[in-house]
């Protein structure tokens, strides 16, 4: 199996519902979120690629137009705006584009990220 994956960067601002009154992260706050996205394949193509990263370029576009700049909570209602619902999200709209996706990951801090990976395809 071959892998490979590309990194991709916004800010944004989003709060969470449903945390303690005192939490932190209820307040309106914002992150520069890192988007990675995962890439596999058992086979190769003739240029010796899973794909050409450039290809990638439609994951950028989307970032750049629908989530960079923008309040999360608008994009991702009526689902909480967590790191886990976001990777599930980006999944979802991102694998009829690239077949060859498997997982999505989100990064609000250095410190944390979120996978959303299906159990089976
Ligand atoms: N499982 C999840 N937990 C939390 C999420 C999430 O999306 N999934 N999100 C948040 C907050 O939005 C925010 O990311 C705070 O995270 P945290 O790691 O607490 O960030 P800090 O920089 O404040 O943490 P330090 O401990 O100061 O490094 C909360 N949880
Ligand atoms: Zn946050």
């Amino acid at each position: 199996m071959y892998k490979i994956s590309k990194e991709f960067s916004f800010s944004a601002a989003h709060s969470l519902f449903g945390l303690p009154d005192d939490h932190p992260c209820s307040r309106l706050h914002g992150h520069n979120y890192v988007v990675t996205v995962h890439l596999r394949s058992k086979e190769l193509n003739r240029q010796g690629f899973v794909r050409d990263y450039t290809e990638l370029k439609i994951v950028k576009e989307y970032i750049d137009t629908r989530l960079d700049h923008r309040n999360l909570n608008d994009i991702l209602s009526p689902l909480n705006s967590s790191a886990e619902n976001l990777a599930k999200m980006l999944y979802d709209v991102f694998k009829p584009r690239i077949p060859e996706l498997y997982a999505v990951e989100v990064s609000e801090t250095p410190k944390t990220s979120a996978i959303y990976e299906p159990e089976c395809e």
